[in-house]
């Protein structure tokens, strides 16, 4: 089996997140949902929550769908290091993507979102297409769309081709040649920290030299942003006039029309490089001068993350062999 489906930006101006409609149970609910490889819960806005906490979203109603089925006794609970939330209970369904089906997924149902997911009203909720040991389930963790997929999929793999503020597309099991130039370079993927974990061979900014040192970081759709070691956002923003790291604002900002240079970074000998414009991220409030970069620091974290300002430069194959490799192209 092979499925494809669209990979939307939530916000025409900003890549805050991408959605991608998926269908829910019988008659098929359809829902649009953050395909999010730095986590491992497949979570939507449901019946269960308060009116309070939904705005605009859709939300699934497994007493209108026929094959859904309580797991009894089964609930999760997941905290974001942004320090978002939900929690809820699990019910067993059909669960389409694409044209791809799987029975029997589970689908936590939110009983509660924080503000930050009620808030974003254009996202329905999460699939997790992390590590399946990364799922918050009690007592029995679920397994992650992708995995429950695999056995059935021509190809044990899902690629993100992510655009800069358009569509792009996730497939599954299939690697089309026409989304990406030249060839895919694949490095291994470390799952024990239940992420796409894989080390990358260094960086250059703009012009200048290649820096060959080992960046260890996750590839992450569920993330906007790109987060790297300060020695390395230091190199970056000292090229960029006026940047500053703005403690009201949390990281770096600088003037709306200050000259930005590209960001490239190495998968062992290949190189991606993030254009300019992808960097210049968002006002930092709406009508402002100063806008928030797309790269910012990593200290805080204790992880360094390529997040969508990174993915959208590049094809990207999650090849969930054994043992799972990532591998990346230009497009
Ligand atoms: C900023 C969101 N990213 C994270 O918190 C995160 C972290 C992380 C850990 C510590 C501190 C900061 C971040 C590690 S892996 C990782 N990645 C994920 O957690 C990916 N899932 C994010 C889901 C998510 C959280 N808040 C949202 C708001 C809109 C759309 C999606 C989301």
């Amino acid at each position: 089996d092979t499925g494809s489906a669209a990979a939307i930006p939530v916000n025409p101006n900003y890549d805050i997140a991408y959605v991608t409609p998926v269908s829910i149970g019988t008659p098929p609910q359809t829902l649009h949902l953050d395909f999010d490889t730095g986590s491992s819960d497949l979570w939507v806005f449901s019946s269960h929550l308060p009116a309070s906490q939904i705005r605009g979203q859709t939300i699934y109603v497994p007493a209108n769908s026929s094959t859904a089925k309580l797991l009894a006794d089964h609930t999760w609970s997941i905290t974001y290091g942004d320090g978002s939330a939900s929690r809820g209970n699990v019910y067993v369904d059909n669960f389409t993507v694409g044209g791809l089906t799987v029975e029997n997924q589970a689908v936590q149902c939110a009983l509660q979102v924080s503000t930050s997911f009620t808030r974003e009203s254009n996202i329905d909720g999460l699939v997790g297409l992390g590590f399946s040991t990364l799922n918050t389930v009690v007592p029995k963790s679920q397994l992650t769309f992708f995995d429950n997929a695999k056995p059935h999929m021509d190809e044990p793999v899902f690629t993100a081709d992510l655009k800069w503020k358009s569509e792009g597309t996730y497939d599954f099991g299939f690697i089309d040649e026409k989304k990406y130039t030249g060839k895919i370079t694949y490095v291994p993927v470390n799952t024990s920290p239940g992420y796409w974990t894989f080390t990358s061979s260094g960086y250059a900014v703009g012009s200048g030299n290649f820096s060959a040192t080992s960046i260890v970081g996750i590839a992450d759709t569920g993330t906007s942003l790109v987060y790297l070691p300060p020695s390395i956002l230091t190199a970056y923003y000292r090229q960029v006039e006026g940047a500053t790291s703005s403690r009201t604002y949390g990281g770096y900002v600088f003037p709306c029309n200050s000259k930005l240079p590209s960001f490239t970074f190495g998968i062992g000998e290949a190189r991606i490089t993030i254009p300019s414009s992808y960097i210049s991220y968002a006002p930092v409030t709406a009508g402002s001068s100063t806008c928030f970069g797309g790269l910012q620091s990593s200290s805080s974290l204790g992880i360094n993350i390529w997040g969508d300002v990174a993915l959208k430069a590049a094809f990207v194959v999650f090849h969930g062999g054994n043992p799972p490799t990532i591998g990346w192209a230009k497009k």
